[in-house]
């Protein structure tokens, strides 16, 4: 079974002459353990699909099947425990005033998580970060220690996805790369399936197995990475979104 499953997804938000439809008839699947792309141009939906699947986008219509629920109108307790998003800026993701220590515990004592005291050190040494920083607080952590930080909250329950909306894009490129290659070994070693969001081709070429490009709320193309790499795409608008950044994604 697929770990993501979605058919004839429709987003849209305000209703009669203020509709604006931001996802249109969307179907996609992602196989347990794949990583899946969404590029596009500013405004194209590409964070509207992330935020549907998360049930934060509030009226939408068609069929979403992940990790193993039918999804309604509302999400069991279980599926944010299964289901985890990673925001772009760990900044605004982060209290200020909760130090890394309450960050990790919070969500394991809500699922309910045994021996998190332990699990709080597994899981910096997970993300690179390591015991030292348990009782640190957000203003005392660089940009990408910060993201850091929010992925392991997203794996402290031991999650089966990770939802990821520009990951790197509000840190400095020399952390950018250190991020996802994080991130690529986290998925091998945790069995993780990804659903990443990204306007830098070569970030999702860097981490991802297929991507789709969208415009305008729709699935223009959906590519291989290979194919991306070789300039192959179908579309015009794939090969002119692929040209003009051919040399983050080779
Ligand atoms: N809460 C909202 N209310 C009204 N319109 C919204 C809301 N959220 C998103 N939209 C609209 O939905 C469309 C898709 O937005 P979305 O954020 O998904 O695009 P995106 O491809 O992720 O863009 P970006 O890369 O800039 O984040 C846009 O036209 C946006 O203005």
């Amino acid at each position: 079974m697929s770990a993501i499953d979605i058919r004839h997804l429709d987003v849209w938000f305000g209703t009669g002459a203020q509709r604006a439809d931001a996802v249109k008839d969307v179907s996609f699947q992602v196989a347990d353990g794949e990583s899946f792309g969404l590029v596009g141009e500013s405004g194209s939906g590409k964070s509207t699909i992330l935020r549907a699947i998360a049930g934060l986008a509030p009226t939408w219509s068609g069929e979403m099947a992940v990790a193993g629920e039918t999804l309604g109108p509302s999400r069991s307790k279980d599926f944010y425990r299964k289901v985890q998003m990673v925001f772009q800026d760990p900044y605004a993701s982060l209290h200020p005033r909760h130090t890394v220590d309450r960050v990790l515990s919070e969500a394991m004592t809500l699922h309910g998580v045994p021996d998190i005291d332990t699990r709080i050190g597994r899981l910096l040494d997970d993300v690179g970060l390591g015991a030292g920083f348990r009782f640190r607080f957000p203003h005392q952590l660089s940009g990408g220690q910060r993201q850091r930080v929010a992925i392991a909250r997203a794996l402290a329950c031991d999650p089966q996805i990770l939802l990821l909306d520009e990951p790197t894009s509000a840190l400095d490129v020399s952390v950018q790369a250190e991020i996802l290659n994080l991130l690529a070994d986290l998925r091998r070693d945790h069995d993780l399936t990804y659903v990443m969001v990204s306007h830098d081709l070569g970030v999702v070429g860097h981490l991802c197995e297929r991507i789709a490009v969208m415009k305008e709320g729709r699935f223009v193309e959906v590519l291989g990475v290979d194919e991306m790499r070789l300039l192959e795409a179908q579309d015009p608008y794939t090969r002119h979104l692929l040209e003009s950044s051919v040399h983050s994604v080779r």
